[in-house]
């Protein structure tokens, strides 16, 4: 697999103040990768180092086997990004700066802005300072999406969109990714990546304190077990199953944590009358939320710098 993105060892100092810490990361070619972590993090340093917007203190960056300062003009037309801060002339129409924004990429198809414009409900002849936060932000989406673009760097992309726009930003980042191209998406909320993004880095004060899989994540959570039954139960019978901890068992109500196949917990109620069964699933954002304030996670997944 080609590699998008490769990042080595990568620091940014602001003045004393340290803005990203020995960062190693790698993006593969064709992956939705979200970047996730809370206010301050790290997450637009690291986006603006990869565009050469910013110069590191140390490490190294490559993006399309490129190096960004020296191949800055020849990347720059292969990336589309979207700047967590996005400005344009606010005295334009949205439709003449997306044409202006498209002559510069070499020249965008107008049913193509069209398209986008349509599908995100952005009005094209409304001047760019009289929309809306969200609008705005939907100007930004079009003009790194437009281009198709072989990576898309999105720095917080659903920052200001309403719950529907949202979705239809997810639906443009599954076409994306079904036709090829690379997604590299911040956020500090988790259910905003969750759903199209193949592989999740965390970071929180300037480090990388966990990447893996969405799919590996989602198999280590696990579920919070509440079982009422007809008649007192003895904690001994439920205590050496497997996946069973946190086993607490008052009269004739269990409640346990449940790691993995819920099959012997579920044969060894059976042999007693159940009458109520209540099972919730430990939420990804909850584990994210571990991991942002340094919590140990409840459902610790192994660091993975793959
Ligand atoms: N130009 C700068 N000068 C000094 N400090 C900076 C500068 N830019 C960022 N920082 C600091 O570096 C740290 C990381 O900031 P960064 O903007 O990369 O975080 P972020 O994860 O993108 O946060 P947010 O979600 O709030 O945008 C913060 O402590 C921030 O105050």
């Amino acid at each position: 697999m080609n590699t998008a993105i490769e990042l080595s060892g990568l620091t940014k100092d602001y003045g004393s103040r340290r803005g990203l810490n020995d960062l190693s990361l790698r993006v593969e070619a064709g992956q939705v990768f979200g970047y996730l972590g809370p206010n301050g993090a790290g997450k637009s340093t690291t986006i603006r180092l990869m565009l050469d917007l910013i110069r590191p203190t140390g490490g190294t960056v490559r993006v399309l086997g490129l190096d960004p300062r020296a191949d800055a003009v020849r990347l720059h037309r292969r990336i589309g990004y979207l700047a967590g801060d996005f400005v344009v002339d606010g005295r334009q129409r949205a439709g003449e700066c997306l044409a202006f924004l498209g002559d510069l990429r070499g020249g965008v198809p107008a049913a193509r802005v069209l398209d986008l414009a349509d599908r995100l409900e952005l009005d094209l002849s409304a001047r760019v300072k009289s929309l809306s936060k969200g609008n705005r932000q939907k100007v930004g989406l079009i003009q790194a999406f437009m281009h198709r673009p072989e990576l898309l760097i999105l720095d917080e992309p659903t920052s200001g969109l309403d719950p529907l726009v949202q979705q239809t930003f997810l639906d443009m980042v599954s076409e994306a990714k079904a036709a090829g191209q690379t997604v590299f998406m911040s956020s500090h909320i988790m259910s905003e990546v969750e759903a199209v993004a193949d592989r999740v880095a965390i970071i929180r004060e300037g480090r990388l304190v966990a990447t893996d899989t969405v799919a590996a994540l989602r198999a280590r959570s696990f579920l919070q077990v509440r079982i009422d039954f007809a008649e007192p139960v003895a904690a001994e019978e439920f205590a050496v199953l497997p996946g069973v901890t946190e086993l607490e068992v008052t009269g004739s109500t269990l409640t346990c944590r449940l790691d993995g196949r819920p099959d012997a917990l579920v044969k060894t109620a059976a042999r007693h009358t159940v009458t109520g069964l209540h099972a919730e699933s430990q939420d990804l954002e909850e584990l994210f939320h571990a991991y942002y304030t340094g919590e140990n996670p409840a459902a610790t997944p192994h660091k993975d710098m793959a």
